[in-house]
């Protein structure tokens, strides 16, 4: 049923059901039911809903039974569908007959009191079909109004599904409504995912022409890896040929290992033997070593006695070639005689006229513990102070000294110039160095510490310091009990190199030069002192010593009166002539050797600084060197009359220093 339809009959009971029910033209007796019974009227009152008009059912709308059933059969609810509880009244007209027919023969005309009897037989028979009807409309009359409550219910019923219709109708349109947004954002969704999708399918078409790309460079260079692997087959066949020659050549090798093994055998049993041997030379060494120590320390005690026979200080002469600018100058040449079995003496003569004008040679003879020639090398030179050197080394203090007028060859002799001339001081490390590596045989190892100052009007200077300090810093000199002497703040430069010695020099003279305006007028004018301290260190013996090599090249020693100086230069001049008079003295001091007399060498800085260099405990060589120009003959006799006197000079026995 549609939906209208059943709207409209929702207004009421559903009235082709109630009004009409389907009606059974049978009577529900036996026989048809007699008129007066058709007349009983039964009036039902049916409220369809509050306000309706109130309906009325007639008998004549009641389902009636047919008259030939005598069956009881259940009548069925219109409305419902269900099966009534009603039953028709079962009794009728033919049973009376019916009655009679089992009872009795048919009554003859003039039984009337039999036939009276029989209608009143029949008549209580309807007058029981009347009640039996009688309650059977009243059933009927309480089914109906069964049907009308059960209507109403239906009714109510399909009011609330009327509502709940409604009600999930008006859902389902939200529903709808709601689907439909869903549905356009799901498109928007899906159309922003195709856009996205476009753009990866684009960026994938990209990046599948790449990869096709890529692909044929990979091809390409697969093609020629292909040409290659079959280069490198050929070639690992050829290898494997040769592997197969090797091979041959590896079993005959084996063999000549085997071979060799067997050699080795024999060898080993050979070498054991040698060990034996091995260790009978290694005690005999042990021994040698022993006797190598102690002749060790006997050439160090022998090296001394010789070196205090030939006297703790030595003087040696050294006349300069004359240089080419004096030669240029028409300088004259002075006369000069060398001699001596040992090149140890020298004569130097001048022409004299007396009075009367007659002219004499004079001469004055000269012996010092060597003389060099104007054409001695510095190698000669050198030799000679070696084995003061090798003192220095051995733990001795040594003092060498360059002593002479200006320009008469000090600082040549003592540094040269770098390379073959090279003086004293870069020779004596250089020595150092090779007897210190000799040494570590005997297991004397030595470190070198170098020192280089100047002392200018009677003021130390650090050459080796910073150049910006130079003669700010104020530098005692303290002789420690030990026989040490510290010169405070004074650098000290580790020697571990002989090129280290070149470097330290250069500074030094740098410093120098920094000092003064002139470098070579200031190194006249100044003693430079180069202090070389030799730690040496014993551990199988446990001897330790420390010897000190000092190289001094002193100012120039011409005197106060030949060098016509004033001012300031004139009090340079007297601090020189003064530091030079009182290195005189603590010699001449040295000479009277005076057991525990005294000896000044405070009286100068050069004399206090050198004070454990000039005493008892050290070796001491001056080079006394010369001009050999006439002009500077007078000075040269100076030089060589003060050497003399320190050659007659003997210090006493020398002691080694031991830390
Ligand atoms: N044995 C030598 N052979 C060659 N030239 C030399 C020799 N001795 C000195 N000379 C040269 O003589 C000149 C003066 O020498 P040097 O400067 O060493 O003298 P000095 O005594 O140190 O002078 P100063 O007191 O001014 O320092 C230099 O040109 C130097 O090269």
């Amino acid at each position: 049923m549609d939906l209208k339809k059943r709207k409209r009959d929702s207004q009421g009971v559903d009235k082709s059901r109630i009004a009409r029910p389907r009606i059974d033209s049978r009577p529900p007796f036996g026989r048809s039911i007699p008129a007066q019974t058709n007349s009983t009227t039964a009036s039902i009152r049916i409220n369809n809903r509050p306000g309706q008009s109130t309906k009325s059912l007639t008998s004549s709308s009641i389902t009636r039974p047919t008259a030939s059933s005598s069956q009881r059969i259940p009548l069925k609810d219109r409305v419902t569908g269900s099966r009534s509880t009603l039953y028709e009244p079962t009794t009728s007209r033919s049973s009376v007959t019916q009655i009679q027919n089992k009872t009795a023969k048919p009554r003859a005309q003039w039984d009337l009191r039999g036939r009276i009897g029989d209608m009143q037989t029949v008549l209580e028979d309807n007058q029981n079909k009347i009640e039996e009807s009688s309650e059977y409309q009243k059933r009927l009359m309480t089914d109906v109004v069964d049907k009308r409550s059960q209507a109403m219910e239906a009714a109510r019923r399909v009011a609330e599904l009327e509502a709940l219709k409604q009600e999930k109708q008006k859902s389902f349109e939200q529903e709808i409504e709601r689907m439909k947004a869903q549905h356009h954002r799901d498109n928007k969704d899906l159309e922003n995912k195709d856009k996205v999708n476009k753009e990866k399918v684009d960026g994938l078409k990209a990046q599948c022409i790449e990869i096709q790309d890529n692909t044929i460079g990979l091809q390409t260079q697969l093609d020629q890896t292909l040409v290659e692997s079959a280069t490198l087959k050929a070639t690992v066949a050829k290898t494997s040929a040769k592997y197969s020659e090797k091979d041959a050549e590896f079993s005959v090798l084996r063999m000549e290992v085997k071979r060799l093994d067997e050699s080795l055998a024999s060898r080993e049993k050979a070498l054991e033997d040698v060990q034996v041997n091995l260790k009978d030379e290694r005690q005999k060494l042990k021994s040698l070593e022993t006797k190598l120590l102690d002749e060790e320390k006997m050439r160090r005690k022998l090296h001394n006695s010789i070196q205090e026979l030939k006297g703790n200080i030595r003087v040696f002469c050294r006349v300069r070639p004359p240089v080419a600018s004096e030669m240029a100058n028409h300088g004259k040449v002075a006369s000069m005689r060398f001699y001596g079995d040992d090149n140890d003496k020298m004569e130097l003569s001048e022409e004299v006229s007396s009075t009367l004008g007659k002219v004499t040679t004079k001469s004055y003879p000269f012996s010092f513990d060597k003389v060099f020639p104007p054409e001695s090398t510095q190698e000669e030179c050198f030799e000679e102070i070696s084995q003061l050197v090798q003192s220095a080394l051995d733990g001795y203090n040594v003092c060498i000294f360059a002593y002479g007028q200006t320009g008469s060859g000090k600082t040549y002799t003592m540094e040269g110039p770098p390379g073959a001339g090279k003086g004293m001081i870069p020779r004596a490390v250089q020595q150092i160095y090779q007897v210190a590596q000799q040494l570590n045989e005997s297991n004397w190892h030595y470190t070198m510490e170098g020192q280089f100052m100047e002392i200018y009007n009677e003021t130390v200077h650090d050459l080796l310091g910073d150049c910006s300090n130079y003669g700010k810093i104020k530098h005692d000199i303290r002789h420690e009990k030990s026989g040490k002497t510290v010169i405070t703040d004074m650098t000290s430069v580790l020697l571990d190199s002989p090129a280290r010695v070149n470097t330290m020099l250069r500074k030094a003279s740098q410093n120098r030069a920094t000092g003064a305006t002139n470098m070579n007028e200031r190194s006249s004018r100044s003693h430079s002192v180069f202090m070389l301290r030799l730690n040496g260190d014993n551990p199988v013996t446990g001897e330790r010593t420390t010897g000190v090599l000092n190289l001094i090249d002193l100012a120039g020693s011409e005197r106060l009166a030949m060098s016509g100086s004033t001012g300031n230069r004139l009090k340079e001049t007297q601090a020189i002539n003064k530091s030079l008079s009182c290195l005189g003295d603590v010699i001449s001091a040295l000479l009277n050797n005076k057991e525990g007399g005294h000896i000044p060498y405070r009286n100068s800085k050069l004399t206090y600084l050198l004070q454990n260099s000039l005493g008892g405990n050290s070796k001491t060589l001056m080079f006394v060197n010369i001009s050999p120009l006439s002009e500077h003959f007078n000075e040269t006799l100076c030089s060589l009359r003060f050497a003399t006197k320190v050659n007659s000079c003997r210090i006493g026995t020398a002691r080694r220093l031991t830390r």
